[in-house]
């Protein structure tokens, strides 16, 4: 059948992975953990001020494999005063980076993109090892993580101000675009290298300096990112990381004067604490959240593009995306076909450690990961679903879940009002098209939204009809560097990527210039 025939599912999933062929992913973890622990970019301490840097407590937390449970290493388990010194230090190159000349931050960025993508394959396998997602698309977020990074080397050269027509003919009115100053990126463990790549790539760009903090989970890749900055040359003190105590951490960089922005990428209900305490120093705030992405397909779609569409905007990750599809909305007159087809393609979906072949879907993150999505499954059976496919944990044990499909999905179950973040496709069935956008939208999420259509006008209409801020129309894999990634309603502010992500990092500047007709 064709359906099956377009699924070359770990191609779908790793969609990203096009510039460099893997020959063979089949080496056991522990080989990859040992061989990476003699790499010059497996660093295990917080870099300050251009250092490598212990807790001043010396304690530690352990970072482990996901897929094993085996512990990778410990690394700092930093807090107030280790923050208050990285933000010093951020700010004390703030005086230098930001007096650069945009050609010449051009220059380091693209020496660190040309870095990260020589070092690919061990990134790849630290992320793989940290995080658990497939090696081939643990390369692929290597790639993606990089473009970032090569985007904002062009892009710093474009920072252009304006020049106003005056209103009286002795003045002369400028806009200039500045650095914002000393930024606080706050990232999550999903992708533990393109979330923190998307907020420095362009923070650095504009001439700000930057106080990273990764999720604890995997801080392992953000350290090798780093080195690599300073690899590049990128001076001492422009990026900075600290990890450990995470509210600690946050209200350090909260209550500093010295951060002008926080730009966060992690879970709604610490992006509304964030924003609240940016309030009390009224700093920026960039907050990437949760999403609810409902994936509609139309009764006129391709069924084959719909199927392969919605099998990669669902397993990504093993589900562990923002913008994976979370609610998959049916019309009644596909929905049969649709359901067995979809399932076919689940059922092939190959469960195991990233590291071997032919796996596209890892372990989730930790065992609360699948706690949550067991309460999700429960709630739904509770409440008259039914499971179709999958709903337990591998018979793999560890974290690693089974790719599972539930039928009968309404929307007051959890599975189809809050984000699963697990490899769980809950199936909702509508009659019109009015009846999808409603429910499509009555949810306070706003990230991703999903439609298979071949109707042209639909295309349009539904599009413009979604509360969203990224739309895939026949396509489940949409985030690229070029095009702006972000959300509206309770899924966040401002956006990441594009030309428009630079300006989450500029302030705009007003000077009039008077007195123009004095000789
Ligand atoms: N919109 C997007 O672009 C996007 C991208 C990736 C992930 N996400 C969302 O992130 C969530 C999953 O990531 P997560 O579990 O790491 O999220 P999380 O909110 O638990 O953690 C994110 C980061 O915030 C830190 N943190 C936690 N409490 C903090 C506090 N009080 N002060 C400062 N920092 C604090 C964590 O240590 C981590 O570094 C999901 O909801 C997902 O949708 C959104
Ligand atoms: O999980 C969030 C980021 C995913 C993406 O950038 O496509």
């Amino acid at each position: 059948m064709r359906v099956l025939q377009v699924l070359a599912v770990s191609k779908i999933l790793t969609s990203h992975l096009s510039r460099t062929h893997r020959p063979s992913a089949s080496r056991q973890m522990s080989t990859a953990a040992s061989s990476l622990k003699k790499s010059p970019i497996f660093r295990t301490l917080g870099l300050i001020g251009g250092k490598w840097i212990d807790a001043y407590d010396a304690k530690t937390i352990q970072v482990n494999n996901p897929s094993t449970g085996e512990i990778i290493a410990e690394v700092p388990f930093m807090g107030t005063l280790e923050t208050n010194d990285a933000i010093s230090s951020a700010s004390d190159a703030f005086n230098s980076w930001s007096k650069l000349t945009a050609a010449e931050r051009s220059k380091y960025l693209r020496k660190w993109y040309d870095l990260i993508m020589a070092n690919k394959e061990e990134l790849g396998q630290l992320i793989t090892l940290e995080q658990g997602k497939p090696l081939k698309e643990a390369l692929g977020e290597v790639n993606y993580g990089a473009s970032f990074i090569e985007f904002f080397a062009e892009e710093a050269k474009r920072i252009y101000g304006d020049i106003i027509p005056a209103t009286l003919g002795d003045r002369r009115l400028f806009v200039l675009k500045q650095p914002v100053g000393v930024v606080g990126a706050i990232t999550p463990w999903n992708f533990p290298l393109a979330m923190i790549t998307r907020k420095v790539g362009p923070a650095l760009a504009c001439g700000c300096t930057v106080v990273v903090k990764p999720s604890e989970l995997t801080p392992l890749t953000a350290l090798a990112t780093a080195e690599l900055a300073l690899q590049a040359g990128i001076p001492p003190g422009v990026i900075n990381v600290v990890m450990g105590n995470a509210s600690k951490i946050g209200d350090a960089l909260l209550a500093s004067t010295q951060v002008r922005k926080i730009t966060f990428t992690g879970s709604t209900a610490v992006g509304k604490k964030l924003m609240a305490g940016a309030a009390e120093t009224v700093k920026r705030v960039s907050l990437e959240l949760g999403g609810n992405a409902p994936c509609i397909v139309f009764d006129d779609a391709d069924l084959d593009v719909a199927v392969k569409g919605t099998l990669a905007a669902k397993f990504r990750n093993s589900g562990q995306t923002c913008v994976c599809a979370n609610r998959i909305i049916v019309q009644e007159g596909i929905y049969e076909k649709f359901a067995e087809a979809f399932s076919k393609a689940v059922r092939n979906l190959q469960v195991g450690d990233g590291f071997t072949e032919g796996v596209v879907q890892g372990p989730l993150i930790n065992e609360a990961a699948v706690q949550k999505v067991q309460t999700f499954i429960q709630d739904a059976m509770s409440k008259g679903a039914k499971v179709l496919l999958g709903g337990k944990r591998h018979s793999l044990g560890m974290t690693f879940y089974e790719p599972t499909i539930v039928t009968d999905v309404k929307s007051e179950m959890l599975l189809a009002s809050e984000e699963v973040f697990g490899p769980v496709a809950p199936i909702l069935r509508f009659k019109t098209e009015e009846e999808a956008i409603h429910m499509a939208n009555n949810t306070k999420a706003g990230l991703a939204a999903y439609i298979f259509t071949n109707n042209v006008q639909r295309t349009w209409r539904v599009s413009e009809a979604l509360e969203y801020g990224l739309v895939g129309v026949n396509e489940g894999i949409i985030s690229t560097e070029v095009a702006p990634f972000g959300g509206v309603k309770q899924s966040g502010l401002g956006r990441e990527g594009s030309k428009y992500g630079i300006d989450e990092y500029l302030e705009v500047k007003y000077v009039c210039l008077g007195d123009m007709n004095r000789s």
